[in-house]
């Protein structure tokens, strides 16, 4: 029987089989950021196991609340730090070096097709976009990560979702993953692997597949994966040119990690996209979704570019087309954080920042902040917010307040006329 993508590296890392339907798989990667590891730190360190299986393969940042705005986030940002330095950890991102977690770990090419990857944080599906298999895992998983380089999974049930036809202009990954979400509902995938396929995701830059992934658990997706190809080898070659004697050979080996012909699959679901609108959530749940002409005329006080779902370059440049010779509306506020410090450097390069803080925009550090309600942004009992992030949770960001997700471009257009506004009615007027 053939074998989907999950199948295929869970039989790369199989280490162990202790009950039927599960399997303990080998890591390439342990990921870590200073509002969950802490917890599995202190816990290892009670139990006299203050160890790291290896200090190459786990990778931290501090990136939720930085630099710490008060007592309790400097305590959980120095404990990952004596941590990473106690343990010697090769690759370890703090202030004025450190950028989003989901963002900086892939910018840095720390992600391979084939890779097993868990980190305590919901959107490590993100990861997936590269062709590997990542998961988000709790305290326990963490810490039996962190010591033995082991975690144990279910056997990996995949749906495939094709997305066929071509993307219009002016309609991006983010409207895609919140049509799919909405299709498939917030339990759509529980306990499921998505392999994503088709022309869609092929014409798609590895950005744009990081935005798609990164929502895979908004449908309940363990993890979303997409098949690894020339794209794939692109974005990595500068970090892996030294193993291949080219990017054919490189893309040849990565190419056994494509499902088989006969894989079997859950489900297989095919969407045409030709004619997708641009989407918004409405309510308190990621599968409430509209296409963004029915939310219209919407009123909100706060526009939020950034997170691990649209704060990388291609969003900036996207919402800088639109803002360009623009200022926001009176009655909003604008924040922008840049995923991390190589995109805000490239974002300052391009012209980027200029343009976003011609516009009225708030420029913030590269951090989570704001999407999780934790700082740089948190909204007021009642306010509404336009946000590129991926939870809409009542509260969400900041306790009465109301989150709309869009796309960087809805975004940029909703910060312009202060109402939620479909962007390509503003492109049309640039362009005459
Ligand atoms: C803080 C962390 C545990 C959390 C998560 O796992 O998702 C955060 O990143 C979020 O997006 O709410
Ligand atoms: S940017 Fe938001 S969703 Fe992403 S890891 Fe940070 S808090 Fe979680």
């Amino acid at each position: 029987m053939g074998q989907t993508i999950a199948e295929k590296i869970f039989a790369a890392h199989l280490r162990d089989e202790p009950f039927p339907g599960t399997r303990v798989l080998d890591l390439d990667r342990v990921l870590c950021h200073e509002i969950t590891t802490p917890v599995a730190i202190a816990d290892l360190q009670w139990r006299g196991k203050d160890r790291v299986f290896d200090p190459d393969k786990i990778k931290a940042v501090i990136d939720h609340v930085t630099p710490a705005k008060d007592s309790k986030t400097a305590i959980q940002a120095k404990m990952l730090r004596d941590w990473a330095r106690r343990h010697e950890l090769k690759d370890f991102f703090d202030v004025g070096r450190n950028g989003v977690c989901h963002a900086i770990f892939p910018e840095k090419g720390f992600i391979r097709p084939g890779f097993t990857v868990i980190m305590g944080d919901s959107h490590t599906c993100t990861h997936g976009a590269f062709g590997a298999f990542a998961a988000g895992v709790g305290t326990t998983d963490l810490e039996v990560g962190i010591l033995k380089g082991v975690c144990a999974f279910r056997e990996p049930k995949t749906i495939r979702i094709n997305l066929n036809g071509e993307l219009p202009e002016g309609v991006y990954a983010k409207d895609v993953i919140l049509f799919v979400i909405g299709q498939l509902g917030v339990n759509g995938a529980t306990d499921r692997v998505i392999e994503f396929h088709g022309p869609v995701i092929e014409a798609m830059s590895m950005e744009s597949r990081m935005t798609l992934c990164n929502m895979a658990i908004e449908a309940g997706g363990t993890c979303g994966i997409c098949p690894p190809d020339a794209v794939t080898v692109d974005y990595l070659w500068p970090f892996i040119a030294e193993e291949f004697t080219d990017r054919e050979a490189a893309l040849a080996d990565y190419s056994r990690w494509l499902p088989d012909a006969d894989a079997e699959y859950d489900k297989v679901l095919d969407f045409d996209l030709s004619t997708l609108q641009p989407h918004v959530t409405f309510d308190y749940k990621p599968d409430c979704v509209k296409p963004v002409k029915e939310m219209a005329g919407t009123r909100v006080d706060q526009i939020y570019i950034g997170s691990c779902t649209n704060g990388r370059i291609e969003d900036l440049r996207v919402a800088a087309g639109i803002l360009k010779g623009r200022r926001i509306a009176d009655s909003v506020r604008g924040i922008v954080s840049p995923a991390t410090p190589q995109i805000f450097r490239q974002a300052m390069d391009e012209g980027i920042m200029d343009v976003f803080m011609d516009a009225g925009f708030c420029v913030t550090n590269p951090t989570c902040g704001a999407c999780l309600g934790m700082s740089n942004g948190v909204l007021a009992e009642g306010e509404v917010c336009a946000s590129t992030t991926n939870r809409n949770f009542n509260g969400r960001m900041g306790k009465g307040g109301m989150v709309h997700l869009m796309s960087p471009a809805t975004a940029a257009a909703t910060a312009v006329t202060g109402v939620i506004t479909d962007a390509r009615a503003l492109l049309k007027e640039t362009a005459a």
